[in-house]
């Protein structure tokens, strides 16, 4: 039965046409206590969700609406190694990778901890003899700048989490990601580096990806000819890789013990608690990236123990549902107000829509509603001086993530008090507005004149209602970083199973792939463009005028 026929669905819509002309302004005013019903912290993560546009019975019902698409059997099917990824008929057990006990997981039948463990100590062995200088180059150096070479799944996560715990990094590598097909992501890095010091980490879990293959030999070559007649001796002390495809590895010349594997059973977008995370124990330490599985690890826990009206991921998961099928929202802004967090909204993106954009079920029927909105975001305060004046006033419903870490970890004197006075300022004017009373009444203590306070009345005036989840952490630790990745990843997964979606496949993204294979000989003239669509064909033409491929 599709979830849209549930009696929660059902009710919950009745619910919509009560609470849509309802103001969070009265909602408040109603409710002195609604901070403290609306709000849960785990472990010092703080999440408020009294700036929803929810009530406790709508509460009640979305908690409802996740038991009858059970979420509860899913769940354990997840945790138990069930195949839940169907269409690829595999497992998804990003869990193990950060399951810190000397027990099983998911079953003693079926332990995949002895691999992963041995992964680990593997990755402890090495980022310890690179930090501290042990690993050498070709020339007899240490090495000074690590790059990751990965795109997607094995580039944002460990680029995300670097950048997120940049204050623990004391080893003093420098770390650079590179992604991208234009040459004008490696070439520069490539001109500042020196071969003799620089180690590339190619993480591909396929190792086919056209941008990482393609970044890869392009590096290799570099190397290669720095190193001259040294060079098969320098790829395997400059070069490791992370994949799960061995045989591939071995093919671009890496020997069995420069590779770090990973699993089928590892989404590319849950894969940073893997040896995808590399980058992360180069830059803080095994035992840092340990402090960051431990803090997810914490959060499964959580997610699989706390009931559900409690749980954070499920309400997390559900206030999202409740804005998207209920109040019609499209869009989704991921706010972090710290610069650390800058690739977070991009690490989201990926997370979020490649796992439930999609319009087809798990049965492979269309879905009854909508499924994930469009998530898209920047850090703040700088949001504030762009978009924030579409968020204020410019008519869309944009529910918000506000996210910050109370204490800084760049104590410069006088910056982290305003800006967190700007975190808090902008979701209570978000959610409160300014009433046209209020407005005027302002204007006239400014002793403006009547006639200008009616002309500008209309534009001082501030509809509020906008909804906002603030998401506050004593501090951007590594435990508390992986309780909110965690948290995000296990939202995606509830999501997923009310919405009927097989969260952990992307099909969406073959087909531009399968297209540029086809364009590819067409652009460099060695086919004809005959069959192709006439945009295309004119676009090559001019691309052929002016291109240098
Ligand atoms: O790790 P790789 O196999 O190179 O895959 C890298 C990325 O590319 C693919 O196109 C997928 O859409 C992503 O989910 C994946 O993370």
């Amino acid at each position: 039965m599709p979830i849209t026929h549930s009696a929660a669905w059902q009710e919950l819509t009745a619910r919509r046409e009560e609470l849509s002309t309802r103001h969070l302004r009265e909602l408040f005013a109603e409710d002195p206590d609604r901070f403290a019903r609306l709000s849960l912290s785990v472990d010092g993560l703080l999440a408020d969700f009294s700036k929803q546009r929810i009530d406790g019975r709508t509460l009640e019902l979305l908690i409802e609406l996740a038991r009858s698409a059970d979420i509860v059997r899913w769940r354990e099917r997840m945790f138990a190694g069930e195949p839940i990824n169907t269409s690829e008929n595999r497992a998804v057990m990003h869990p193990a990778l950060r399951h810190l006990k000397l027990t099983p997981f998911p079953t003693a039948d079926h332990d995949v901890m002895p691999e992963v463990r041995e992964v680990r100590a593997q990755m402890r062995a090495f980022s310890e003899r690179v930090r501290g200088g042990l690993w050498r180059g070709f020339s007899g150096e240490a090495i000074r700048d690590v790059v990751n070479i990965g795109i997607g799944g094995s580039d944002l996560g460990p680029k995300m989490v670097v950048r997120a715990l940049s204050s623990y990094q004391r080893a003093g590598l420098r770390m650079h990601f590179v992604s991208n097909l234009d040459s004008a992501h490696l070439a520069p890095l490539l001109d500042s580096l020196d071969p003799r010091s620089t180690l590339f980490i190619v993480a591909s879990k396929t190792f086919t990806t056209q941008e990482t293959m393609l970044n890869a030999f392009t590096a290799r070559q570099w190397l290669c000819a720095a190193a001259g007649e040294q060079a098969a001796r320098a790829l395997p002390l400059h070069f490791v890789a992370v994949s799960s495809a061995v045989d591939k590895v071995r093919e671009f010349g890496l020997p069995p013990e420069n590779i770090f594997r990973m699993w089928d059973w590892v989404g590319g977008r849950y894969s940073l608690w893997s040896a995808v995370g590399l980058p992360i124990a180069l830059a803080i330490g095994m035992t840092g990236f340990e402090r960051l599985l431990a803090g997810a690890q914490a959060m499964d826990n959580h997610f699989c123990h706390a009931p559900l009206e409690r749980n954070l991921p499920v309400l997390m998961a559900m206030i999202g549902i409740w804005n998207t099928n209920f109040l019609g929202a499209e869009t989704c802004a991921v706010l972090p107000y710290n610069e650390a967090l800058r690739f977070l909204p991009s690490f989201l993106q990926q997370l979020e829509m490649e796992s439930n954009g999609k319009t087809v079920g798990r049965d492979g029927l269309p879905l009854s509603c909508h499924a994930n909105p469009i998530v898209w975001g920047e850090i703040g305060s700088n949001g504030q001086h762009a978009f924030f004046q579409l968020l204020h006033q410019g008519g869309w419903l944009v529910p918000s993530d506000f996210i910050a870490s109370a204490h800084s970890d760049y104590p410069l004197p006088g910056h982290q008090a305003p800006l967190m006075a700007n975190f808090l300022a902008q979701s209570a004017a978000l959610a409160f507005g300014k009433t046209e009373a209020e407005a005027r009444s302002e204007l006239q203590a400014a002793g403006v004149p009547a006639d200008k306070i009616t002309e500008l009345l209309p534009n001082k005036v501030f509809a509020g209602n906008q909804p906002s989840t603030t998401l506050l952490l004593p501090r951007l630790s590594p435990y508390h970083l992986g309780m909110l990745l965690a948290l995000y990843e296990h939202k995606v997964f509830v999501q997923g199973v009310v919405w009927g979606i097989n969260s952990f496949d992307q099909w969406g993204v073959e087909l531009g792939k399968q297209l540029a294979g086809r364009l590819l000989p067409a652009l460099c003239g060695e086919v004809g463009t005959e069959g192709l669509d006439p945009s295309t064909r004119a676009l090559i033409g001019w691309c052929r005028e002016y291109g240098n491929f």
